[in-house]
C-alpha cells in the first residue's frame, strides 16, 4: 500500500435545485493512522462531503490529492480503478451482492479488474476469519444477520488495503450490542492497516472513539472538543 494521505482543498458543491451550497471552502488534510468522525443535521452534506472524497462524485472547485495522485485529471476507467484500489466503503446498508456468497462479496473488488490469485483468496479468507465469519464463507447474504452482512462489507471494503477507509453510517441499521461489535472491527482493521478512516455518523458513541470529530456547519468542517 502506498502511503495513505488526504488533501481536501477548498471543495465548493452546489446542487442545481439548491440556492446555497452544500459544501463551501471546505479543507481537511489527514494522514495514515488517523481516524475522524464527521457529525452534523440531516441534510448538512456529510454523504455528499463523503462521495467526493470517495471520487463517487466530483466538486465545482477545489481539489481533492489522495497518496500523491489527482484523482480528477483521471479519465472515467483510470478513476473507477483508482477507485478500486485506493478507497474502501462501508455503506449503512451493506451493499452485498445477493447471488454470489459471502467469500464472493468480499473478492468483488479484487474480480473487478483482474483475476483472484492464490494471495488475494488468502487475504480474503484472513479478514472474514478476523471479522468472524470464517464458518460462514459460502453463505448467501440473505443467510446472514444484519450484522454478519455488515462485517462481510467490511472484510471486503479492506481487500485491497486501501490507504482510505469510508464510512457512512456503517451502525446506522444495527443494534446497540451489533453495532458496538461493528464499531470495533471498524477501529481494530483500520488501526491494522493503518490506513484513513473518515465515518460519517448520527451515533455520538462511534464518533467518540474516533480520534477527532468534527461537525459540518454551513458547508465547512468545524472541530468538536472532546467531552470531558
Ligand atoms: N444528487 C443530489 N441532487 C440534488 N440535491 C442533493 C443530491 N444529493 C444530496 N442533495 C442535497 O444536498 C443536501 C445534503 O445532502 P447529504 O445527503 O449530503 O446530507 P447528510 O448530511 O448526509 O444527510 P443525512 O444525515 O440525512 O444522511 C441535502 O439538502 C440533499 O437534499
Amino acid at each position: 500500500m502506498v502511503e495513505a494521505k488526504l488533501e481536501v482543498r477548498a471543495i465548493h458543491k452546489t446542487f442545481e435545485s439548491a440556492d446555497k451550497p452544500v459544501l463551501c471552502d471546505l479543507n481537511l488534510s489527514l494522514s495514515g493512522g488517523d481516524s475522524l468522525a464527521v457529525i452534523g443535521p440531516s441534510g448538512s452534506g456529510k454523504s455528499t462531503l463523503l462521495n467526493i472524497i470517495g471520487t463517487l462524485d466530483t466538486p465545482d472547485q477545489g481539489a481533492l490529492e489522495l497518496s500523491g495522485r489527482d484523482p480528477f485529471s483521471l479519465d472515467e476507467p483510470d478513476l473507477a480503478r483508482f477507485r478500486n484500489n485506493a478507497v474502501g466503503f462501508v455503506f449503512q446498508d451493506h451493499h452485498l451482492l445477493p447471488q454470489y456468497s459471502v467469500m464472493e462479496n468480499v473478492l468483488l473488488p479484487v474480480l473487478a479488474f483482474g483475476n483472484v490469485n492464490d494471495t488475494f483468496l488468502a487475504r480474503a479468507k484472513s479478514l472474514l476469519d478476523r471479522v468472524g465469519l470464517g464458518h460462514r464463507l459460502d453463505y448467501r447474504p440473505e443467510k446472514l444477520s444484519g450484522g454478519e452482512r455488515q462485517r462481510t462489507a467490511l472484510a471486503r471494503a479492506q481487500i485491497m488495503n486501501p490507504p482510505l477507509l469510508l464510512a457512512d453510517e456503517p451502525t446506522g441499521n444495527l443494534d446497540g450490542e451489533t453495532a458496538q461489535q461493528a464499531g470495533d472491527l471498524l477501529l481494530e482493521l483500520h488501526r491494522e492497516a493503518n490506513n484513513i478512516l473518515i465515518v460519517v455518523t448520527h451515533s455520538e458513541a462511534l464518533a467518540a472513539r474516533m480520534q477527532q470529530c468534527m461537525r459540518l456547519v454551513d458547508g465547512r468542517l468545524e472541530p468538536v472538543a472532546p467531552v470531558g
